[in-house]
C-alpha cells in the first residue's frame, strides 16, 4: 500500500484521488507514526536536550538546532518541493539543490500554506513526550534527537494531511460545502467533514498496531497474554483521540475555509 495518495509516480492523474485512497495513505502513516515512537522509546526523556540553558551560548534548545539544521539539508534535498511535507522553520530555509520533479496540483493554492507546525511541536515535546518516555537521562542527546524528528515528520505529515482529506471531501460535494465555506461557518465544516464511526475505527486500529508492532518477538510461542509493549497501546489511542484526529480536522477546516480564495 502506498504512503501517499497522490505523490508517487505512478499515482497518475491528479483528479483520481478519491476519499479511499486519502484514508488508505492515512491507515499507512499509522504504521510510520507507531514505530517512530517505538524508536524514541529506547531513550528516556533526556531533558538537557529540550533545555534553552543547556546550550548556553545559543539561546536555542539542542532539539530546535537539530530540526532546524536538518530541515535545511532536507530542504537542499527537495523534500520540502513534496506538498504533503510541512517544514517546522520554514524561514531561511536554502533552495534545493535537485531538479525540480513534477508533483501533482491537487490543492488549492490558497489552502496550501496552511501549517500548523507550532502547535504539532508544544503537543509533542509538552504534552506526548513524557508519557511515553521514560524519566532519566542516558546522554544519548543525538541520537534521541534524530528520533523526535523522525516522530515529528511522520505526525506533522498525518495531521497536514488533513488538507488533501478537505479537498476531496470538497470535490464530492462543492456546492454544500460553497455555502458553509461563504458563510465562514466552521461549525458547519466541522459537522460535514466528521465521522464518528471512523475515528472509533482509526482509533481502535492504532491501538492494537501499538500492541502488534510493540511485542518483543521470540521464537517460542507465548503462554502470557500479558505482553509488555514498547510503547504503551492508550498512550498511542490517546494520542490520536485527543490531538492527532482533533487537529487533523483543525487542518481540513482551516483548508477549507480558504477553499474558494
Ligand atoms: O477519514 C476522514 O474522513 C477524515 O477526515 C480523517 C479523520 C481522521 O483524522 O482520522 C478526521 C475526521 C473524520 O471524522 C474521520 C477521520
Amino acid at each position: 500500500m502506498a504512503s501517499s495518495a497522490i505523490s508517487s509516480r505512478d499515482s497518475g492523474n491528479s483528479s483520481q484521488i478519491s476519499l479511499k485512497s486519502v484514508r488508505e495513505a492515512l491507515i499507512r502513516l499509522e504504521d510510520s507514526i507507531v514505530f517512530s515512537l517505538i524508536e524514541r522509546a529506547r531513550h528516556p526523556y533526556n531533558a538537557p536536550a529540550y533545555d534553552r540553558l543547556y546550550l548556553k551560548s545559543s539561546g536555542s534548545s539542542l532539539a530546535e538546532l537539530f530540526v532546524k539544521e536538518a530541515e535545511h539539508l532536507h530542504a537542499k534535498a527537495g523534500r520540502y518541493e513534496n506538498p504533503e511535507e510541512v517544514p517546522f522553520f520554514p524561514e531561511d530555509l536554502p533552495s534545493p539543490l535537485v531538479p525540480s520533479y513534477n508533483y501533482p496540483q491537487v490543492l488549492h493554492p490558497a489552502g496550501a500554506s496552511v501549517n500548523i507546525t507550532k502547535t504539532i511541536w508544544n503537543m509533542y515535546f509538552n504534552e506526548l513526550l513524557p508519557l511515553f518516555t521514560a524519566e532519566g537521562d542516558d546522554g544519548n542527546y543525538a541520537s534521541t534527537l534524530a528520533s523526535d524528528l523522525v516522530c515529528l515528520q511522520a505526525i506533522s505529515r498525518r495531521i497536514h494531511y488533513g488538507k488533501f482529506v478537505a479537498e476531496v471531501k470538497f470535490r464530492d460535494a462543492p456546492l454544500d460545502y460553497s455555502s458553509a465555506i461563504n458563510n465562514k461557518d466552521k461549525d458547519a465544516l466541522m459537522r460535514m467533514l466528521t465521522f464518528e464511526r471512523v475515528e472509533e475505527m482509526v482509533k481502535r486500529r492504532v491501538e492494537k498496531k501499538a500492541m502488534i508492532f510493540g511485542q518483543e518477538v521470540t521464537i517460542e510461542d507465548k503462554e502470557d497474554d500479558n505482553v509488555d509493549c514498547k510503547v504503551n497501546p492508550s498512550v498511542v489511542s490517546r494520542l490520536y483521540g485527543d490531538w492527532i484526529i482533533p487537529l487533523t480536522k483543525l487542518v481540513e477546516v482551516d483548508y477549507l475555509l480558504r477553499r474558494l480564495e
